[in-house]
């Protein structure tokens, strides 16, 4: 019989971790869906491998599952990197916010797990100062997440992490999804 094909979702605020442990389940065999934004990147951030960097005529030019508007800039995921990675690999994991959650439930009811990376207000504005985000973007991140409740556990989450180093969440989620 096949196996059951996985999409592990990761979904929490800005700062919470997920860019992390998305790594660090990359390095340990997860391949990612890569995105793509209309966001600059970040230092160190890489096209291709981060997100796939576009500008907003591009994000209209091919077929998404969905698209969502986050602090004021636009990301979607491709059909296209569904449909290749899903039929190549059996478990596969992807960034997404509450939006993306939503309409992944909706398109692969069977293949979604969501993983909720949960913390509180003070630890995201440490995070992303850690991070090296400036001021401005870390308000704007605050004051997004206040208004669409991000830091909310997502409901119906099949795994909430709170506590530990990325490389305990990691293993967390190995442990129990990639079996
Ligand atoms: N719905 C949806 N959300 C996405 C997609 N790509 C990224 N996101 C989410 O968009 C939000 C902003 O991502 P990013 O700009 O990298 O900021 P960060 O959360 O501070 O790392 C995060 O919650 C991501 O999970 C996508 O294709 N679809
Ligand atoms: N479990 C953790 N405990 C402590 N610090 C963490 C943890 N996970 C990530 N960090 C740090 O917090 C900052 C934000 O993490 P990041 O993965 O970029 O978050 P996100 O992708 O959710 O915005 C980084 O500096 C990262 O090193």
């Amino acid at each position: 019989m096949a196996k059951q094909k996985r999409i592990l979702v990761i979904v929490g605020p800005s700062g919470s971790g997920k860019s992390t442990v998305s790594r660090m389940l990359a390095e340990r065999g997860i391949p990612r869906l890569i995105t793509s934004t209309t966001r600059p990147p970040r230092d160190g951030e890489r096209d291709g491998v981060d997100y796939y960097f576009k500008t907003v005529d591009q994000m209209k030019e091919e077929p998404f599952i969905e698209q969502t508007f986050y602090a004021k800039n636009v990301y979607g995921l491709t059909v296209k990197e569904v449909e290749e990675k899903l039929a190549k690999y059996d478990t596969v994991q992807v960034t997404l916010d509450k939006n993306g959650v939503s309409a992944l439930r909706e398109q692969f009811p069977q293949e979604t797990k969501v993983i909720f990376f949960q913390i509180t207000e003070q630890e995201m504005i440490e995070r992303m100062k850690k991070r090296g985000d400036n001021l401005e973007a870390i308000q704007s991140r605050i004051a997004f997440g206040q208004s669409t409740k991000e830091l909310e556990p997502v409901k119906g989450a099949d795994l909430v992490v709170s506590k530990g180093s990325p490389e305990d969440i990691t293993s967390q989620i190995l442990g129990i999804f990639n079996k």
